[in-house]
């Protein structure tokens, strides 16, 4: 939204995490914020509720992982109010976004964010993850705030092509739910995240599809 007072901020965040925008994807960013605000006086779509800290928490955050996205496709497993997957649309226009979730709330939300900012290529699944089956795998999967790793990681290989990407955004190391996972797939890529104005720790968890899909090797 042009001339929005959050602009500025957003700028300096985006040029602090080393990305380009695309022409009017930061005033995009911005209306979609301010939607954000307002749908969650009603609506109950995220805790936080100050629009400067949504700033960081929700947009930044979400675009930090930008560098990490493979190829055309992303599904975004428990994408709530459309996060890390709609900003990441706008920032990389020729991504097709899909975004799963089980509450029909939030994805009313969602739809309606769509066709306000003309987003055409975002999809809506409202389904399980377990029962998600799509005609075609994604290039890349990502999660951010969803469940353990052990019910996330060997569903997000399942719908990711061989040679793609699965990601989870999460806070602290979870070294837990690693050490839950099935030996096979601890090997993953660990990255600090810096985000601007984000004190807490974030990290990104990466594995790369294998041509036969984990599930298999580990229930052959
Ligand atoms: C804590 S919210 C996180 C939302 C968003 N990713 C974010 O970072 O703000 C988790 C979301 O996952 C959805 N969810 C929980 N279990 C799910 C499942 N098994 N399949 C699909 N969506 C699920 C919930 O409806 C909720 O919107």
């Amino acid at each position: 939204m042009a001339g929005d007072p959050l602009l500025p901020a957003l700028h300096t965040g985006v040029e602090r995490l080393g990305l380009t925008l695309p022409e009017g994807a930061a005033e995009a960013l911005i209306t979609y914020l301010r939607l954000l605000e307002r749908w969650n006086r009603a609506y109950n779509l995220s805790a936080i509720r100050d629009p400067g800290e949504m700033l960081h928490r929700h947009l930044l955050d979400s675009l930090s992982i930008l560098p990490y996205v493979e190829g055309d496709s992303l599904l975004d497993v428990g994408s709530g109010a459309g996060l890390p997957g709609i900003p990441l649309a706008l920032a990389r226009p020729g991504l097709t976004v899909t975004l799963l979730d089980s509450n029909g709330k939030k994805q009313r939300f969602t739809r309606q964010v769509a066709l306000e900012l003309g987003l055409h290529r975002l999809r809506f699944a409202q389904a399980r993850l377990a029962d998600y089956r799509p005609g075609q795998p994604f290039d890349t999967v990502v999660s951010r705030a969803f469940a353990a790793l052990s019910g996330y990681v060997p569903e997000a290989l399942r719908l990711c092509r061989a040679g793609g990407r699965v990601l989870a955004m999460k806070g602290r190391l979870p070294e837990e739910e690693l050490a839950a996972l099935p030996r096979s797939l601890r090997g993953c890529t660990l990255t600090a995240l810096d985000v601007p104005g984000v004190a807490g720790q974030r990290h990104l968890l990466t594995w790369t599809a294998p041509a036969v899909s984990a599930t298999e090797e580990a229930n052959p």
